[in-house]
């Protein structure tokens, strides 16, 4: 005792920063070491300890991949954290990952993240997780409910009514110029509120509204602004590792505010989720329910059950309205905004290319004839191949998500390099997308090269994702699109206010539009 005191009280401050410094250099050395003689090493920029890689992140993941693959090719490694993560920018290189095989091992989109798992999102819904068999159970949902004629037919009868809407909107403003942004997201937004819920809430003339002095926000506004707050706190808690997020100072206060953000969205969605619930148990055993997405959730596995047998042995509960709202949560992320902002780059080019519009008039006039109020059928919808060929270069020149991510819990092999189960990889759709490899003249806008006949090779277009996570609702999001094309162009002629300015945008997990001015004067 007396021995550890007297060794104590002669330790000097100095010492003790000796010894942290040497600490610090024991750890660094064994960092570098450990990565220098790294197996399967692939070029990339070297990382700091601790930090990794995201100390060069620039904020924007497609801008950032695109940096990458000039500086070290199509296949690369960077540092999230201490975590690897591999680039992979070349169609064979991604060849096992969006597999559609149902043996597919790339089943996971990021390993296990204690970011997600603070937004709360980490195995819950189906984005973010990683448990096979629930995330099989929610993906028949939407195989049940929106890859069918009835979701089409709902979507083409809702568009119309929208658009209408915004119409009537625009004409009382009288504006020559109309940044589309926010129109077109409460378009998106109005559209999946009604296919996943059955109810109109009004959305249109409540942005309109809230466009005017001194008005309170109303509860659609508060849900499309808390659903573009979760994009960016999916961004930022997603990608930004432990220790960066924690950062005293700006990094804590942003980290803060998403989350907090994400808690106002959560209680707004189960505030919806409980009404409905309440609702149901109300209503009379012989009322027929309706068969919208958000009624099938809640009543899978009760007495009032319309999923008609999307259960099984592994799922014989009731869901609970954690569960729905995560759920819920992911279907206006994908339905408001993955679907509204294809929407605008889609009008941006049209607008941007006349003879691509001109096109487009061409073969909408051909099909619906220029009665402007011709009911408009799916059988319309799929002969318009032109239309859908612009929509698909669109997405391959600008794709809204530019990297997708992938992850397996199993050790894999790409090419001739071994990769630990839990890599991380970052698919880079943009350069895919672009590669002289399998596309001729990659960067001119030619949607041409997307018509009958084309061939266009395997895993080198992406605008839906791949494999076993292809999006579940890439049909009414065809359709969506397809619809707006119908009744913006064969009624006005658009044209960009700045004709040479590149798109506006901010990413978020996907590429947010965050202006898009256009004029718009009726054809007739
Ligand atoms: C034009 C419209 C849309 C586009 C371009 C689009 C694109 C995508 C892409 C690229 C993915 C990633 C797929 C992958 O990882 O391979 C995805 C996944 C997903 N999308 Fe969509 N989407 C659209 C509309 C929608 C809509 C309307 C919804 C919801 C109602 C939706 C819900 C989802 C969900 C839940 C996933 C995750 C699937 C999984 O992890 O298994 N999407 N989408």
């Amino acid at each position: 005792m007396v021995q550890t005191l007297f060794t104590l009280n002669s330790i000097e401050p100095k010492d003790i920063l000796i010894a942290l410094v040497i600490c610090i250099l024991i750890y660094v050395l064994s960092f570098y070491i450990h990565y220098f003689s790294r197996p399967d090493r692939l070029p990339g920029p070297i990382p700091l300890p601790i930090l990794g890689s995201i100390h060069l992140y620039p904020g924007d993941a497609g801008a950032w991949m695109q940096e990458l693959q000039a500086k070290y090719g199509d296949m690369f490694e960077v540092y999230l954290g201490s975590n690897r993560a591999i680039g992979l920018c070349r169609s064979d290189l991604v060849e096992k990952l969006m597999s559609p095989s149902t043996t597919n091992t790339f089943r996971l989109r990021t390993p296990v993240n204690d970011g997600v798992e603070a937004l709360g999102m980490m195995d819950k819904g189906i984005i973010f997780n990683h448990k096979y068999d629930d995330w099989s159970y929610i993906r028949r949902f939407y195989s049940k409910i929106l890859a069918t004629p009835q979701a089409r037919k709902k979507i083409v009868e809702s568009s119309q009514t929208i658009f209408t809407e915004i119409e009537k909107c625009w004409k009382e403003s009288d504006e020559p110029i109309i940044d589309l942004t926010e129109w077109i997201i409460r378009f998106a937004f109005e559209n999946i509120m009604y296919l996943a819920t059955n109810m109109r809430v009004n959305s249109i003339d409540n942005y309109h509204n809230s466009l005017k002095p001194n008005t309170q926000t109303p509860l659609t506004e508060k849900l499309v602004g808390g659903v573009r707050m979760y994009l960016h706190a999916a961004h930022f808690y997603a990608l930004a590792p432990t220790f960066w997020r924690n950062k005293p100072g700006q990094n804590k206060a942003i980290a803060n505010m998403l989350l907090g953000e994400k808690k106002s969205l959560d209680l707004i969605l189960l505030e919806m989720v409980k009404k409905r619930r309440v609702q149901i148990e109300n209503s009379d055993m012989s009322e027929e329910l309706s068969q919208d997405f958000l009624t099938q959730l809640l009543t899978v596995n009760t007495k009032r059950d319309v999923t008609k047998g999307i259960s099984d042995e592994k799922h014989q509960s009731p869901m609970s309205d954690e569960e729905i709202k995560a759920i819920i949560t992911e279907i206006f992320t994908g339905g408001a905004f993955t679907t509204s902002q294809n929407m605008l780059y889609m009008i941006y080019y049209i607008a941007k290319y006349p003879e691509v519009q001109q096109k487009i008039v061409q073969e909408i006039e051909s099909i619906l004839g220029k009665n402007l109020n011709k009911e408009v059928t799916l059988k319309d919808i799929d002969n318009m191949k032109y239309c859908e060929a612009v929509i698909n270069e669109v997405a391959r020149i600008w794709p809204t998500f530019p990297v997708n991510l992938r992850a397996s819990d199993k050790q894999e092999t790409i090419g001739s390099y071994t990769f630990a189960p839990n890599t991380q990889f970052l698919i880079n759709n943009q350069a895919i997308h672009l590669h002289p490899k399998d596309w001729e003249d990659p960067n001119k806008f030619k949607p041409e090269r997307f018509l009958d006949g084309e061939k266009i090779n395997k895993n080198a277009f992406f605008m839906f994702g791949g494999g076993t996570r292809i999006c579940p609702a890439r049909v009414v999001g065809l359709t969506e699109m397809k619809m707006l094309m119908i009744m913006l162009f064969q009624k006005y002629n658009v044209e960009l206010v700045e004709k040479d300015a590149p798109i506006k945008y901010q990413y978020a997990m996907i590429r947010l539009c965050s202006e898009l001015k256009v004029s718009i004067k009726p054809r007739y």
